[in-house]
């Protein structure tokens, strides 16, 4: 059932859930995983915005070396897509969407995103957390220009190549972000405000001992200077005696620690005093039917293993719950052969050489491409700008790509991926991925970064077309 509400059209449905697990980290996918294989058919909103991308943390991270099973290791993303399409497999139902509210007072509990109403008996939150921020003064205008939480998502991007770049953080994060960002700056400043790190032993010798890294303590950022073209340099405080200096640095990355995303159920489920869900039995808040999973609960262990291990307690314990309380409906799921729309999405938005150029297909790829449709095109021009270690690129191109499916022969999607073409996204501006820019009769319309509703996207296209 369709209803009209202030935001639009809401999909209320009427059948009341077994089970809707909130968040697709580790955690969120292995609780649907179980709870899928027990026939329960769970609900996955997996976020998309709010706290952070479908997939979690990890889609922020290269190599994961820790992770069972993957004895060469294995990418964050990957490691994500191979869990979700697990969930999938098995008849978890996905839905790429943020939830906004919840009635945990009433039973049923109700779950509410921008697009859907479900009643359910019970919830997972399995919601995590993001990184924080440390709220310079111009930190919002330097924000995607200079300044990220994500090296692996942004390092890359060429305003970062052979630049001098700075981390802020004195803990594993931070050490691994400094490394990482090695590849491409030419110099990375450690910026740790006390006297000492807070990183294992094994990451603080690699990075004091790193040739290109160099490790300030008591040092603080006070703010952040640039020009209309990005981030120029930190004006920075010594801890001990107050004493400013400046730093030219083109790039800041965050490594200071994260918030557990729980603002959406801080007044009816019980936090501690810094946020973090209260659990008994390893998972079980203090409302019954009710359990959390993984680094929204964890404050000491969070890692991906343990939160895929609260994952599968919390589907067990959920489980158990319906059953004693007679509110479980079995659905017997077929084998389903790993059909993700998405992985379709892709297929058929596999783009075009430039040899075989067709200038009536929708979507295509590449700088040549970009360059031939710019000049000729009178389509809408939509240019998605990603980076293979990017994991919010993998959830925005599968979103993008619907949105492009409902304006068949109007537009042209230009896939630009910054790492093959440096030089044009050099020349577009792009400081990090995933980055969207619309152009009409040669002319710039909208430069988008980051993960947008596909809502806005919509807007933008419709009032350009
Ligand atoms: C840079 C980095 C590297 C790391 N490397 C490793 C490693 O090598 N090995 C390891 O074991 N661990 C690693 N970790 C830690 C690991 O990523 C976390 O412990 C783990 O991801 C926690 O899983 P989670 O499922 O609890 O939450 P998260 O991974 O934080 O996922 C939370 C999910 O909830 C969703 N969500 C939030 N709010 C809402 C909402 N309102 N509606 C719907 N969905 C919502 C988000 O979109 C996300 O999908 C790393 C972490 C970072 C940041």
């Amino acid at each position: 059932m369709c209803e009209s509400t202030e935001n639009g059209k809401v999909d209320k449905r009427e059948a009341i859930e077994n089970m809707v697990i909130i968040g697709s980290g580790p955690a969120g996918y292995t609780a649907a995983i179980y709870a899928a294989r027990a026939n329960v058919r769970p609900l996955v909103f997996e976020g998309y915005q709010a706290g952070g991308v479908r997939g979690g943390q990890l889609m922020t991270t290269t190599e994961v070396e820790n992770f069972p099973g993957f004895p060469e290791g294995v990418t964050g993303p990957d490691l994500m897509d191979k869990m979700r399409q697990q969930a999938e497999r098995w008849g978890a139902e996905l839905l790429t969407e943020d939830v906004e509210f919840v009635d945990l007072q009433q039973r049923p509990f109700t779950v509410r995103t921008t697009d859907t109403e479900v009643k359910t008996h019970s919830v997972i939150i399995a919601t995590g957390a993001v990184a924080k921020r440390l709220g310079l003064p111009h930190e919002e205008e330097f924000w995607n220009s200079g300044i990220s939480a994500c090296a692996v998502c942004d390092g890359a991007s060429a305003n970062f190549r052979k630049q001098e770049l700075a981390v802020v953080g004195g803990g594993d994060t931070a050490a691994e972000e400094a490394l990482y960002l090695t590849k491409y700056g030419t110099k990375v400043h450690l910026l740790v405000r006390g006297g000492k790190m807070r990183a294992s032993a094994a990451m603080q010798d690699r990075v004091l001992n790193h040739e290109k890294v160099e490790v300030h303590f008591s040092t603080e950022v006070a703010d952040a200077y640039g020009d209309k073209k990005g981030l120029k340099g930190l004006q920075l405080r010594d801890t001990s005696s107050g004493e400013e200096r400046k730093l030219e640095v083109r790039g800041l990355f965050y490594g200071i620690g994260h918030t557990p995303n729980s603002d959406l159920v801080k007044d009816q489920v019980e936090l501690d005093d810094k946020g973090y869900v209260k659990v008994q039995h390893g998972v079980s808040t203090n409302i019954e039917g009710v359990y959390a999973a993984g680094d929204i609960h964890d404050v000491e262990w969070r890692q991906a293993i343990t939160a895929a291990g609260a994952g599968c307690m919390a589907a067990l314990s959920a489980e158990r719950y319906l059953a004693a309380n007679d509110l479980l409906i079995e659905y017997h799921q077929q084998d389903k052969q790993q059909v993700a729309e998405e992985q379709q999405h892709q297929q058929n938005g596999k783009a075009k050489m430039p040899e075989d150029f067709d200038h009536a297909a929708d979507r295509h790829r590449g700088q040549l491409a970009l360059r031939k449709l710019y000049h000729e095109s009178d389509r809408l021009l939509l240019v998605l700008y990603t980076s293979p270690s990017c994991g919010p690129c993998r959830t925005l191109k599968p979103i993008f790509s619907k949105v492009v499916d409902d304006y068949p022969g109007k537009v042209h999607l230009v896939e630009i991926d910054t790492e093959e073409d440096p030089e044009i996204a050099e020349a577009a501006g792009i400081n990090g991925t995933p980055t969207v820019q619309l152009f009409k009769n040669r002319e710039r319309l909208h430069h988008l970064p980051g993960v947008k509703q596909k809502r806005e996207y919509k807007s933008l296209i419709e009032a350009a077309l």
